[in-house]
């Protein structure tokens, strides 16, 4: 499944570092503005205890995870909304992918250049906020514009969708116009639904990443409480991060070397499973497995999806050819040791086209083409 996450912010605060530090992809971070122009694209295993759980239980040749896709969008500058620092270009990157995470300073260190010569994070967030809304009104704005001919349309599906999203699209534009961001509007789920084509970036999910100095990772300084305090009126949400020492842990060889490297740091683990968790969550992702002998698998499917478009996950003959599912719970088998020992408890049950696929569920998927 293709949805992933971008990260954003202003120039040199930390994107490319925390990028690199997550998917171990070649991205140049340097201390400098515009490091990075084009998207730097990254894959990145979601860890899950109950995947290696049940390959203790199983034992299967091969276990594999789900993954988790990241883009490092290059940083953007007031006026990015007005084409300013290559603005449109990277905004255009933004408005592509699913979800946003918004890499904000809140380290010291004089040694690094911060574009606006001064550390403060709710103005760094405000600035870009401003131009992602700004840049959204525009969109809204010229929808707007195409709407009277398309309420004419003598196709009547058209026209009369045009007419539903007129008082949606008037609401969005005053309110993108004065810079805030549209997941900040109160809107119903169907006006929600009317204004999804536009794809528009501060629909999206955000998460505020608070990159911060090394001895401030276990506990807030107090530019991530400012954070914490816009974020609670801006509907995102807020994690914490070193994006230095990260990356020096991302560096290390051996998983050993990692773990006395946390110890010594007072950590419990690196920040960056919990990014890929959270990043994970944001996109509404969810995992079930299939176990076998020979494979262990966790695969991804989005929340609320039936059973056929779970299996078409797999392969799209399987939603295609879908007859029914063979499904128990991880727990089932955590709690009982074997899947004979699920099967004699009554607990493996067959399922059809309507079931909703559940969050660790254990499937074996009856198909035929
Ligand atoms: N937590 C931190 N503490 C101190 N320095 C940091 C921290 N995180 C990143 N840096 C340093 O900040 C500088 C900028 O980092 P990086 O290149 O990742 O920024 P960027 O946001 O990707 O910039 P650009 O927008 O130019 O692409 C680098 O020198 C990096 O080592
Ligand atoms: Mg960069």
């Amino acid at each position: 499944m293709s949805l992933n996450c971008g990260i954003v912010g202003l120039p040199n605060v930390g994107k490319s570092t925390i990028f690199q530090a997550l998917t171990s992809a070649p991205a140049e971070a340097a201390n400098y503005p515009f490091c990075t122009i084009e998207p730097n694209v990254g894959i990145v295993n979601v860890a899950d205890w109950r995947l290696e759980k049940i390959t203790t239980l199983i034992k299967p040749s091969k276990t594999i995870p789900t993954i988790v896709e990241f883009v490092d969008i290059a940083g953007l500058v007031k006026g990015a909304s007005k084409g300013e620092g290559l603005g449109n270009q990277f905004l255009g990157h933004i408005r592509q992918v699913n979800a946003i995470i918004h890499v904000v300073r809140c380290f010291d260190d004089g040694d690094v250049v911060h574009v606006h010569g001064r550390v403060d994070p709710v103005d760094d967030i405000e600035t870009i906020n401003i131009e992602l809304a700004l840049a959204d009104a525009e969109v809204v704005t010229k929808k707007l514009g195409n709407l009277p001919k398309l309420m004419k349309n003598q196709n009547k599906e058209i026209s009369s969708k045009a007419k539903a999203q007129l008082p949606v699209l008037e609401k969005l534009e005053t309110h993108l116009t004065e810079g805030l961001a549209a997941r900040a509007l109160e809107l119903s789920d169907d006006e929600k639904e009317l204004v999804a084509e536009l794809n528009l970036i501060t629909m999206k999910k955000v998460l505020y990443l608070c990159n911060v100095d090394e001895d401030c990772v276990d506990g807030d300084n107090e530019y991530v409480t400012s954070v914490r305090e816009l974020a609670a009126k801006d509907n995102a949400q807020v994690s914490v991060i070193c994006g230095k020492l990260e990356s020096e842990i991302a560096s290390l060889e051996t998983d050993e070397e990692k773990k006395e490297f946390l110890e010594a740091a007072g950590l419990e683990q690196s920040g960056l499973q919990t990014l890929t968790k959270t990043a994970y969550e944001m996109l509404g992702l969810r995992t079930y497995f299939t176990a076998g002998e020979k494979e262990v698998r966790a695969w991804t499917f989005k929340a609320g999806d039936k059973a056929p478009q779970a299996a078409g996950v797999i392969h799209t003959d399987f939603e295609r050819g879908f007859i029914k599912a063979e499904i128990y719970h991880c727990d089932d088998l955590f709690e009982l040791g074997t899947e004979q020992k699920v099967k004699e408890a009554g607990k493996f049950r067959i399922e059809g086209k309507e079931y909703l696929v559940k969050d660790g569920d254990v499937i074996h998927f009856r198909f035929n083409v």
